[in-house]
């Protein structure tokens, strides 16, 4: 039995600065994933509600946001951010309680991050500048950067407020107006961060939100009134929306999946290595894009490091979100723990070998466990090397060669992130730069600066978010040529 001091939320959509049900009542439920209980229901939107959304979005661009001084928009921005800490404890239960993930990591990540997003965005927009160019005593050019419009903003479940801050807080600060998808599956957090932005005096129809599954965000993707759209979630969800985009051209943002390579050369240092192998392969039970889920090791170091990683992986603690203890908490839904336990079932049909885990975590009548799982024994065709899992199962495989890792490391269409793990620098210099990925951490694991670019390679995303990155995506530059 859980405890909380919050109350689970009805969620329903927010349009033009009001919570609104959906015109003909569709509605589903809202399912803990630790408990299987119904926390409360969820407004199901349609056609109807986006197009509405998307119409008060489009007039609250040329209202009073439209033509707010910088300052004032950057103060309301960073009232976002106040507001979300103020409420800290009640919007990370409702994380918690949505994605089954343990509250002191909802805590740490999701909240303080999300309310950072706004942070970091309102100081951003007040320093941002433009190019200008002088051509001989012909002309003088300079840029003027204006809003994109009305953007249309898609989110997943795994990080839910934190995500839908990292792209509205920059939407926000370039002068856009939004409307948010979350995820169906994690929709509580971002229903109160509508009130918060207006508690924090964004107009009425600047952000607004219409909940709903798959179809919702494909009215979206396709609204012939949405100029741009940014999206975090799987692969073949971006193909979707790329081509409901294409007719009406919108501007795209793509954060997709990964299988991200841990690399780790006998020469880095082991006790670190281990301390963030853990993390990069369990943390929010393996459901963050940038978890390490192929783990190569140099043969000289592969006993050791499977020792001791197998060590520490049997200590983690899995269970209820709200004990303090709990390291990995419930995975986010039914469906996606049967996804994530067919993969145990092919990695048994594939030949792999257990070293900790491979089956549901024992002790629960209900809700969604899987044991922390480490399988080794597996080749690089084996369908739970190559294939985005998302849950908390990592593969070790060991190598022997420079040459030989950085082949199987890019042999994959996703290109999003990786771990290099050595301490010679000249190594890490020459093997970082030949990563396929948008990120190479170097003797760490997802050290984050909001300023650098974020993002994805080859499958796993289009563009990049985090500081001008984000700025640019968000903001349409006209260059202005004045003859002298
Ligand atoms: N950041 C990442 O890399 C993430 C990857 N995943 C992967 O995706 C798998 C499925 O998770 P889902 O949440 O179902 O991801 P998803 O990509 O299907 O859903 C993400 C968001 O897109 C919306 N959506 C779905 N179909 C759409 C369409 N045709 N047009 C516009 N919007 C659409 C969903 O309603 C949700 O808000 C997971 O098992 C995991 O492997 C999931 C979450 C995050
Ligand atoms: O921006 C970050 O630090 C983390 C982002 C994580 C995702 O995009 C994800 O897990 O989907």
């Amino acid at each position: 039995m859980q405890t909380t001091k919050t109350k689970a939320i009805d969620c329903t959509h927010f349009i033009d600065g009001a919570y609104v049900q959906s015109n003909n009542g569709k509605a589903f439920e809202n399912v803990n994933p630790a408990t299987e209980e119904v926390l409360g229901t969820v407004a199901e939107g349609g056609k109807e509600e986006v197009d509405k959304a998307v119409c008060a979005a489009r007039k609250a661009l040329k209202g009073e946001w439209g033509n707010m001084p910088l300052k004032k928009r950057s103060n309301i921005i960073r009232k976002i951010g106040d507001l979300i800490l103020e409420r800290k404890e009640e919007l990370a239960e409702l994380e918690s309680l949505d994605t089954g993930k343990p509250l002191w990591l909802s805590n740490k990540v999701d909240i303080d991050r999300a309310a950072n997003n706004f942070y970091f965005f309102a100081d951003y927009m007040t320093t941002v500048g433009t190019e200008a160019y002088q051509q001989d005593d012909i002309a003088i050019h300079y840029a003027v950067r204006r809003p994109v419009g009305v953007v249309g903003l898609i989110n997943p479940w795994n990080l839910p407020l934190f995500l839908m801050t990292w792209k509205l807080a920059p939407a926000l600060a370039a002068g856009n107006t939004a409307v948010m998808k979350p995820s169906e599956v994690t929709p509580m957090t971002a229903t109160v961060l509508a009130e918060i932005c207006k508690e924090a005096g964004v107009p009425d129809g600047v952000v607004n939100m219409v909940h709903g599954f798959g179809e919702t965000g494909a009215a979206l993707s396709s609204h012939e009134d949405v100029d741009a759209i940014a999206f975090t979630g799987e692969t073949v969800t971006g193909t979707a929306i790329m081509k409901a985009a294409a007719p009406t051209l919108k501007k795209l943002s793509f954060e997709l999946g990964g299988k991200n390579p841990n690399i780790i050369f006998a020469d880095a240092d082991l006790d670190d290595v281990i301390e963030t192998t853990i993390k990069s392969s369990f943390i929010n039970q393996g459901e963050v894009c940038l978890c390490g889920s192929r783990i190569y090791v140099e043969r000289s170091a592969y006993d050791e490091f499977l020792e001791r990683f197998a060590e520490k992986t049997k200590e983690l603690k899995v269970g209820d979100p709200f004990d303090p203890n709990t390291n990995v908490g419930a995975l986010v839904s039914e469906e996606h723990y049967n996804k994530v336990v067919s993969y145990l079932d092919i990695a048994k049909e594939e030949g792999g070998t257990f070293l900790t885990g491979g089956k549901p975590a024992e002790g629960f009548d209900k809700g969604f466990f899987v044991e922390p799982t480490i399988i080794t024994g597996l080749g690089s065709d084996a369908r739970c090397v190559r294939e985005e899992i998302f849950g908390p199962v990592v593969t070790v495989v060991p190598f022997d060669t420079e040459e030989e890792v950085l082949e199987q490391v890019n042999d994959t269409h996703y290109g999003l992130s990786a771990s290099l793990w050595t301490s010679d620098i000249k190594r890490a210099t020459r093997f970082s730069g030949q990563i396929e990925a948008g990120m190479v951490w170097v003797n760490t694991w997802f050290l984050r600066d909001l300023r650098t670019p974020f993002g994805g390679m080859k499958r796993s995303g289009i563009g990049r978010e985090g500081g001008a990155h984000s700025f640019d995506f968000y903001s349409e530059l006209t260059n202005i040529t004045l003859k002298m």
